[in-house]
């Protein structure tokens, strides 16, 4: 199995949690970046951060920064394209990339591995992660070929990751939500104490 190229998607303003970084925010004493990193990173040939603004805020986290195009907060498509073109030169264009979006503490360790089968059963051109019957489109595999299709859509007033990923073949794999959701996702303070409980839960069940 060729492993994809990994992208958090850090780009977005938090408004429901009144601004700041998601990734920063420490869930069972660590920063929901930290947890991601764990479990994404060997699942990637390379993993990178998509976030705008001073990149120096996640230094710690030594990873590639790279921002979007425009700081115009134009939604997580703009950050799949900015992975997209980073991935395609740096990487064979023929490579994938994974996107999570930073807000995802609790991502299952056979995430890449399942998409890419997933993917290929259904000779399909991008997987999305799903659970509880829904599918989450930012968590998503997509071969970095799209750049210049994604570049136009955007261009376009494609706003919607859900949109562009209709324009193409495309399946679902479903996770299962006990023990617990694996795409349990931070964006609302209530949210907060519910990661909380979540972590108590997952930091033991994941080795
Ligand atoms: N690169 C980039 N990523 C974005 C942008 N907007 C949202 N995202 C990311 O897309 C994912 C889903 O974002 P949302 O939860 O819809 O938006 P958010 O900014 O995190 O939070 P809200 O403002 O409260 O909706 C998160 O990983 C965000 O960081 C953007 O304009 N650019």
């Amino acid at each position: 199995m060729t492993k994809p190229v990994g992208l958090i998607l850090a780009g977005g303003l938090a408004r429901r949690l009144g601004g700041g970084d998601k990734g920063l925010i420490e869930i069972g004493g660590r920063p929901i970046l930290a947890r991601l990193i764990e479990r994404l990173g060997p699942q990637c040939a390379a993993l990178f951060l998509n976030a705008n603004g001073d990149a120096s805020r996640f230094a710690r986290f030594g990873l590639s920064v790279i921002a979007d195009e425009r700081e115009e907060f134009a939604g997580p498509l703009a950050g799949v394209l900015a992975g997209m073109e980073h991935a395609a030169s740096h990487f064979p264009s023929t490579c994938d990339l994974l996107s999570v979006p930073a807000d995802t503490p609790f991502i299952p360790n056979d995430l890449a591995a399942r998409l890419i089968e997933a993917r290929a059963d259904a000779g399909a051109r991008i997987a999305v992660a799903a659970s509880a019957g829904r599918a989450h489109h930012a968590v998503a595999l997509w071969p970095v070929s799209l750049a210049g299709d994604l570049r136009q859509a955007l261009a376009d007033g494609e706003r919607r990751v859900s949109g562009f990923i209709a324009r193409y073949e495309n399946v679902a794999a479903q996770w299962p939500t006990t023990p617990y959701d694996p795409f349990f996702n931070v964006n609302r303070p209530e949210d907060l104490a519910e990661a909380e409980a979540l972590a108590r839960e997952a930091d033991v069940l994941f080795q």
